[in-house]
Formats: C-alpha cells, structure tokens, sequence
C-alpha cells in the first residue's frame, strides 16, 4: 500500500539548531498518529514542514507518491488545502461570526475577487453548517467567534478545517490550552474524523494519557530525532523514562483529557 505520507530524512536547520534531525517516517492512509516530545523537540517544526510553511533544509516529504516538498504555485496552494491544520491558539477571527470563520476553510478554492469579497455559495453554506453541527457548534453559527470559549473556538477551527475538505489532517497541539473536558471533546473530534471519514490524522501532544488513549502509533521526539515510534502498548513508562529521563515521565504523566488510559480500552463519553 501506498504510504500517504513519508518523510525521506528530514531535517531542518535554524542556524547551529537542528530542529528536525533525519527523520524518517511513513504513516499509512487512516492512521491516527501522535507526536509526543517535550518543548523544542521539533514537533511543530516537522507539522510545518509537512504543510509548507516552511522548507527543510535536507530531505523530501512525499504524499500519495508526489513529492510535495518541491510544489510551487498553484500545486502549493493545491496542498495546503488538501493538509488541513489546526494550532494551539485557534487562529479564528475573534470579530467575525462562527459560520464566516468556518466558511474561511473555503477560500482556497476561490478566485481572488471572490475571496476578498468573500462571496460564497449555499452549497458551502450547508457545508459548513454541517461541520458545525458535527462539532456540535451549530447553535453558535452567528456568534461573534471572539465571545467563545477556548474549547468552542476549538472545534470552529475543526470545522473550518473539515469544509477544506483535506486529505490529511495535522494539529499542532490542539488542546494544550483546554481544560479536560474541553480537552476530551476536541480529542473525539479527531477521533470521529479519523474513524468515521478515514482521514489520516497527525497531532502533536504533551502528554502521554491523550496520546496512549487515542492514537493508533505514537512517535516520541527527543532534540529534533525520532526516539520511539510504535504502538500505545510498547510505549510504557520505562521506555518514556528511558528517553527522557524520570522528570520528563512525570511531565508526560500529567493528565489533560479525562480519560485514564487502560490498555485496549476507549475513553470516557464526552461530558454533555
Ligand atoms: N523560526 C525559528 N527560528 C529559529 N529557531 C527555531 C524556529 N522555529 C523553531 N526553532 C527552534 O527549533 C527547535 C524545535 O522547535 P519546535 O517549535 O519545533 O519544538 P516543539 O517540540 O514543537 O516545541 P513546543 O512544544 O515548545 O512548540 C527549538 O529549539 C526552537 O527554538
């Protein structure tokens, strides 16, 4: 099978920083992957370098056999479209309404009069209605995205990401500003996403209870390599300490979705 993704030894230089080292990874179409790594690990440098906004220094990264590291123009537009991203601060527009936000998630297949005047159809209106009903965020539809929450603004951003329409979803740790209930809900957003529409998902996550309770194979990152790279199971605590010593399992301990992770078992229903 065709990998969807592959990263063919990655690295990226900031100066004297080796941010990404030689990575090398292949996910599968559908996988949920996790990327744990303490702060400067390199996680989100490799989530940018995946979707474009930034070139490595070395290496190639491929999807569906196309090397996407050297697309230009339109092709790059084609792309960021198709790997769709979600960040940490949301990034919506605090003084628009929910549904313009998530209707933004359209824009890139507009021309450019119509995304300045961004004009879009009933069709794409029923779309991202949709999405945020998915999210349960339909009722919000014509509030000022700024008056929300950090977890509702969260899942608008979800939203604004499924009306892309994508082939690959990442998100650069979703939920590291959410309380656990909120935490949980972005957390089986994903989840639904992956299991329910088969999109390959890549998050990045500091703690080890979110990654080993939702994640298919999780990749541990230690000074920009890949250390670890298996299943939830294999990752146990003394292959965590053996990484990143005993203060760095503590910190990967602290919990943040309100799930407990017991092996094999799914997660807690979302709180209503
Ligand atoms: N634009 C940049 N210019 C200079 N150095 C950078 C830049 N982006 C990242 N770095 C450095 O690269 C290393 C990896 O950073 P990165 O943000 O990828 O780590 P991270 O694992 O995502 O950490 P965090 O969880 O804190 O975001 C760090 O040492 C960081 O300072």
């Amino acid at each position: 099978m065709t990998a969807a993704l592959t990263l063919n030894a990655v690295s990226r230089h900031f100066g004297d920083t080796k941010a990404v080292d030689n990575v090398s990874l292949s996910i599968q179409p559908g996988q949920f992957v996790g990327v744990i790594g303490r702060s400067g690990a390199g996680k989100s440098t490799m989530l940018r370098l995946i979707n474009r906004l930034i070139d490595p220094t070395e290496g190639s990264i491929s999807f569906d056999g196309t090397d996407i590291t050297s697309l230009k123009g339109k092709a790059l537009r084609d792309w960021r479209r198709d790997c769709a991203m979600i960040f940490q601060q949301f990034n919506l527009v605090d003084r628009l309404d929910v549904l313009t936000n998530v209707l933004m998630g359209r824009l890139a297949d507009h021309g450019f009069v119509s995304s300045m005047a961004m004009r879009f159809s009933d069709a794409e209106r029923t779309l991202a209605i949709q999405a945020l009903d998915r999210l349960d965020m339909a009722p919000k539809a014509l509030q000022r995205a700024g008056t929300l929450s950090g977890g509702q603004q969260q899942r608008v951003a979800i939203a604004r990401a499924l009306v892309q329409k994508p082939r690959i979803m990442l998100a650069d740790e979703p939920i590291a500003s959410l309380d656990p209930g909120n935490a949980t809900r972005v957390m089986e957003a994903l989840r639904s996403i992956n299991k329910d529409d088969g999109l390959t998902v890549l998050v990045n996550l500091h703690t080890l209870d979110t990654a080993r309770a939702y994640c298919d194979r999780i990749v541990a990152m230690r000074f920009g390599r890949v250390m670890f790279d298996g299943t939830a199971a294999q990752l146990t605590d003394d292959v965590v300490r053996d990484i990143y010593g005993s203060d760095g399992l503590a910190e990967f301990n602290e919990a943040v979705t309100s799930t407990s992770f017991k092996p094999g078992a799914h997660p807690a229903p979302i709180p209503a």
